[in-house]
């Protein structure tokens, strides 16, 4: 998982593999720079919107210099290497596209349902059989599932702020989850706690610092 908040990512290629990244990418905040003589119509319409930076043109050596992550996505596999040999000589991470062994990172099935974000590769099987249990996964984490990380995520903000050593922090998130609360969650027999019945849970269970 990386945060490409305000980073700057370079696909080079325009077609139907690159607009796929570049959305991935756009969600993650990225500043995505194509380089590409022709693209797609949904990336030529982000282009003239400027969510996208095009550079009409087949890549040429010195592209990649200041870029986060590449993205070697022609049709072309000698071109798509001499674009990951740039990279690497430049110490940044290449995603080759008609290869995904031989790049540095690959770009996973991806489910985003609130807090939660799952990611899901299987290794050459296959990126249909990815997004297949992506699915799967999906169905099987009802919406109880998304009260549970509600609810850990205000208790662990609670401890973080209210408990100061990290061993006692970790004691704490570890009896929270020992108590199983998400069956009691999928049951329907949770009753939310309130910000103050957190913080009593937390204060009743600390141990003396
Ligand atoms: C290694 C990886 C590298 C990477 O791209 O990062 C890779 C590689 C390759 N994909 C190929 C083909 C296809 N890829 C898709 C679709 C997706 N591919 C994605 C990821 C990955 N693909 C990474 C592995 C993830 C994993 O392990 O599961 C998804 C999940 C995410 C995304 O792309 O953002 C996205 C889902 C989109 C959605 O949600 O629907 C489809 C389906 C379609 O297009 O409809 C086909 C055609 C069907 C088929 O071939 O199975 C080929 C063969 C090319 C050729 O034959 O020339 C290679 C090359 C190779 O095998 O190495
Ligand atoms: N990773 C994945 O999910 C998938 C990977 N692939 C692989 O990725 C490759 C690209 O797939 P598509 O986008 O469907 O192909 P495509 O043929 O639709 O697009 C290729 C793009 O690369 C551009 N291009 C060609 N030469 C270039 C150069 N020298 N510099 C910059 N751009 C150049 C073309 O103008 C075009 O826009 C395929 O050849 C295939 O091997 C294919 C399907 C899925």
């Amino acid at each position: 998982m990386l945060n490409c908040e305000g980073k700057s990512c370079v696909i080079a290629g325009g077609g139907a593999v690159a607009e796929r990244k570049a959305s991935s990418l756009l969600q993650a905040g990225a500043s995505v720079h194509i380089i590409s003589p022709d693209v797609t119509p949904r990336l030529a319409a982000m282009a003239d919107e400027g969510s996208v930076r095009w550079s009409e043109r087949a890549y040429q050596p010195g592209d990649l210099e200041g870029a986060f992550l590449v993205y070697a996505a022609t049709e072309h596999e000698e071109v798509n290497h001499l674009i990951a040999e740039e990279a690497r000589s430049l110490g940044t991470l290449v995603n080759i596209a008609h290869h995904g062994e031989a790049g540095d990172f690959i770009s996973p099935a991806v489910l985003r349902r609130g807090r939660l974000t799952l990611a899901v590769t299987t290794a050459g099987a296959g990126p249909l059989a990815s997004v297949q249990l992506c699915r799967h996964l999906e169905s099987e984490l009802g919406s109880s599932f998304d009260l549970y990380l509600e609810f850990l995520y205000e208790l662990r903000q609670g401890i973080k702020k209210q408990v100061k050593t990290p061993s006692e922090r970790h004691r704490l998130m570890r009896a929270i989850h020992e108590q199983d609360l998400w069956l009691d969650i999928e049951r329907g027999d949770f009753i939310p706690w309130t910000p103050a019945q957190i913080q009593n849970w937390i204060t009743d269970n600390q141990e003396a610092e």
